[in-house]
Parts: structure tokens; C-alpha cells; sequence
């Protein structure tokens, strides 16, 4: 299998009131083409900061990552193009509508003109959002707000999702649309890689996780064969087989 990011020897310290804090420690992985790569941890395991690093939004301290084969180090420019980012914190401008955040989604992301309406009729129609496409987005639902971060990402039509917790707090209902909306751009070819504090969508949605915690990746595998080899039920158990049972500050 094709990789489509490679990540070697990761490492990112920061430095916090005269503390040293190695967020990422030493990790190594590939995700490859074409896959839903999924990465769980307790608090603080380090994800996010490994999610900033891989989509270019903070520097690594040493190790080397590439995207699509170019380095986030020297290459970020052309990177930048080639994925789609769902923060953590929705970047939506509440005193825009939902149209006029995609507009300008799409032009930052140079989205031709000629097809920059229909493209965005097309994904307002494809999360049920067509209704409110004229509504300041200050006034909807975080479901609603879920669903537009969504799509803005995705009008650029990039190679790579990168989604951050993209359910948490979400109703059941929404959680689903979710769910339907990875399947499908993954059914087109993207490559989607996301963190979750819920195992049943890691397990559900993804082909390999990765378990990070404190810093390290401590397990990566299909949810099936994680099962098998830690003789568990669900995913659940597996997290607590690699994590343990303590709580994180
Ligand atoms: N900008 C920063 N400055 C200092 N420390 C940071 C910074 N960002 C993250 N950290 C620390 O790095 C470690 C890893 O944090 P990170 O947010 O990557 O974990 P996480 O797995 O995403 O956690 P969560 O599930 O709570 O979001 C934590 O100890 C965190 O406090």
C-alpha cells in the first residue's frame, strides 16, 4: 500500500512556564492512500499536537513528516492545497452567512468561480443545510456549525481530511451525518485521518488506529486485529489494554 503520509521520528517539545513538555515523543507512522486512519489517546496523549504538525499548522521540533511527498518543514506551500482541516475550534465567522463562510473558504482556496456556487449549492443541499444558506452563522446549532466546517473544508476538493474530534458534543443525529459524510468522501478516494475520544466511531469508521498516550504511540492496527490481539470485546477495552486505567491531568 501506498503511504500518502510518512512521519519519522516525531518529536515536539514545548516550553511552558520554565517546564519542558514533550507532547510527541519519538513517533513513527505511515497512513496510506486511501484509508480512514483514526488517532485515540487520554488527555493529553498528544494528538493535537501531532494533528497541528501533520497539517502544517505547527513546526516539529526534529523528525521529518511528509504529505503527498512533500516536507511540512520546507514544503508547507504545497501542502496546504492538498488537504482539508476541521479544527478542534470551528474557524466559521458568526457574522457571515453559511454561504459567505464557503465563499470565502473557496476563495482562499482559489476554487474556480464558475463553479464555486454550484459546488457550494451542491454540499449546503448534501448536509441539509440549503435552508439556512442565507443565515449569519452566529445563530446555529453546533451540529449545524459541525456540518459547514464540514463542507468548507472540502470545496477545494483536497486529497487528504484531516478531522479533529469532529463529533464531539454532537447529538447522536449529527454524529451520524458525520459518519455518512466520511464514508462518502472516502468512497471518493480521500484519505481521512481523524482523532476521537469515541471509540465506537474509531471503530466504526476507521481502517487503522493509532493509540497515542503520553507522547507515544503505543499501539497501530485495524480495530479487528487490535480485538484479537488484546483478546477484547470492543475498542474500549483495547484503549485500556494500551492506556490504562489511571487518569490523565
Ligand atoms: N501550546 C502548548 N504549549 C505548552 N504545552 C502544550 C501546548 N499544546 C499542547 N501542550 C501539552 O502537550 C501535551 C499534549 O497535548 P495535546 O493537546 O496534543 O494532547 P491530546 O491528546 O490532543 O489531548 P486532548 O484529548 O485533551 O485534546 C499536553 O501535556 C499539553 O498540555
Amino acid at each position: 500500500m501506498e503511504p500518502i503520509i510518512e512521519v519519522k521520528n516525531l518529536v515536539k517539545v514545548f516550553h511552558s512556564r520554565g517546564r519542558k513538555i514533550t507532547a510527541v515523543n519519538d513517533v513513527s507512522f505511515d497512513v496510506f492512500k486511501g484509508e480512514i486512519f483514526g488517532m485515540i489517546g487520554p488527555n493529553g496523549a498528544g494528538k493535537s499536537t501531532t494533528f497541528s504538525m501533520l497539517t502544517t499548522l505547527i513546526k516539529p521540533t526534529s523528525g521529518i513528516i511528509k504529505v503527498s511527498g512533500f516536507n511540512v518543514d520546507k514544503q508547507d506551500d504545497k501542502i496546504r492545497p492538498l488537504i482539508g482541516i476541521v479544527p478542534q475550534k470551528l474557524s466559521l465567522y458568526p457574522l457571515l452567512t453559511a454561504r459567505e463562510n464557503l465563499e470565502l473558504m473557496g476563495n482562499l482556496y482559489n476554487v474556480p468561480k464558475n463553479v464555486m456556487e454550484e459546488k457550494i449549492d451542491y454540499y449546503l443541499k448534501l448536509v441539509g443545510l440549503e435552508a439556512s444558506a442565507d443565515r449569519f452563522t452566529g445563530g446555529f446549532s453546533g451540529g449545524m456549525k459541525q456540518r459547514l466546517s464540514v463542507i468548507a473544508a472540502v470545496l477545494h476538493d483536497p486529497e487528504i481530511l484531516f478531522w479533529d474530534e469532529p463529533s464531539t458534543g454532537l447529538d447522536p443525529q449529527t454524529r451520524n451525518v458525520i459518519w455518512k459524510l466520511a464514508r462518502k468522501f472516502n468512497g471518493e478516494g480521500k484519505t481521512l485521518v481523524f482523532t476521537t475520544h469515541y471509540m465506537e466511531e474509531a471503530d466504526n469508521l476507521c481502517d487503522r488506529v493509532a493509540v497515542m498516550d503520553s507522547g507515544k504511540l503505543v499501539a497501530l492496527d485495524n480495530p479487528e486485529i487490535l480485538k484479537e490481539k488484546t483478546g477484547s470485546t470492543n475498542l474500549e477495552e483495547v484503549f485500556v489494554h494500551f492506556t490504562g486505567e489511571e487518569v490523565r491531568d
